[in-house]
């Protein structure tokens, strides 16, 4: 099928736990077209998992518009968050090992792994999944003749088996040397130009966000930014509020006065003090 664009609004989650919540996402509004290779960054506990584990079918947002395709996930039924979890979206756990069946080859782990495909999904012969991801050879080897780079790959290979409109992955190249990262990357970015399958994949390497055509970083459970090949910028949210970068953050502590002027159509912010004064 082809790439499956993501759209939400004011997207909120709230977990419950033990007598207190926790808002891990409060209002995250994106758009990311089908077909396109997006990076999610941001600090431990900003809410990275958690976006990703709502597009994914997998929690229930709290509030807000989450739409996969033509997938509207805050009203679906459980039977249909059901069949799109099993074809239209495909999800990499954080942990390789953790998405792999261990006395199973390569080959088999993708075989089973098609065997979730609703019925009228035509799905690729295994072995072209596991060359599209550059492990024909070890199509039959056992999982544990593997090196850590080719079981990532297994991975990935499991999580486009049934080739979803839509691969969410979770850290995917972190715990891998510079080289096994870098063909892990690769793979991922041959699956996203072969096949236009929508990318969006969770990263803490600055040299993998780097890479990325495009990225999308949370703070505390917002949008705090938005990169393009590796270049940095602020994002107008839709109620016009505009998160500081950190280093300007730093320097305009909350509750600082700021003065907000156009001057030769260049936004100006200049503190000013309680009473007004520059
Ligand atoms: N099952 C849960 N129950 C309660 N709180 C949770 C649960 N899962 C996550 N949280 C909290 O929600 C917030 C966001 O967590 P999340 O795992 O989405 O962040 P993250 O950006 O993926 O972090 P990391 O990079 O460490 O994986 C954190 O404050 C976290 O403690």
């Amino acid at each position: 099928m082809s790439g499956l664009a993501i759209s939400t609004t004011g997207l909120v989650h709230i977990y419950r736990a033990h007598g207190h919540d926790v808002a891990a996402l409060s209002g995250i509004g994106i758009t990311v077209r089908p077909g396109e290779l997006v990076g999610l960054l941001g600090p431990s506990g900003a809410g990275k998992s958690t976006l990703l584990q709502l597009c994914g079918g997998l929690l229930t947002p709290s509030a807000g518009r989450l739409q996969i395709g033509e997938h509207n996930l805050a009203t679906m039924t459980e039977a249909e968050l059901d069949r799109m979890r099993s074809g239209d979206v495909g999800i990499v756990l954080q942990g390789a090992g953790r998405n792999l069946i261990p006395y199973l080859s390569p080959l088999d782990n993708v075989r089973y792994a098609q065997q979730a495909a609703p019925r009228d999904r035509e799905v690729p012969a295994a072995i072209d999944v596991l060359e599209l991801v550059g492990l024909r050879e070890q199509a039959e080897s056992p999982l544990t003749a593997l090196t850590p780079g080719q079981v990532q790959l297994c991975a990935v290979a499991v999580g486009i088996a049934t080739m979803p409109g839509l691969l969410l992955a979770d850290e995917p190249t972190s715990q891998l040397d510079h080289h096994a990262r870098d063909e892990v990357l690769a793979a991922i970015r041959t699956i996203n130009q072969r096949t236009g399958m929508t990318v969006l994949l969770i990263t803490h390497d600055p040299e993998v966000a780097a890479a990325l055509p495009r990225t999308i970083t949370i703070r505390d459970g917002r949008i705090a930014a938005e990169g393009r090949s590796g270049e940095e910028y602020a994002v107008v949210a839709s109620d016009g509020s505009l998160p500081l970068p950190p280093h300007v953050a730093e320097l305009l502590p909350a509750g600082t006065l700021v003065q907000v002027t156009i001057e030769d159509g260049q936004v100006r912010l200049s503190p000013v003090d309680q009473e007004g004064n520059r």
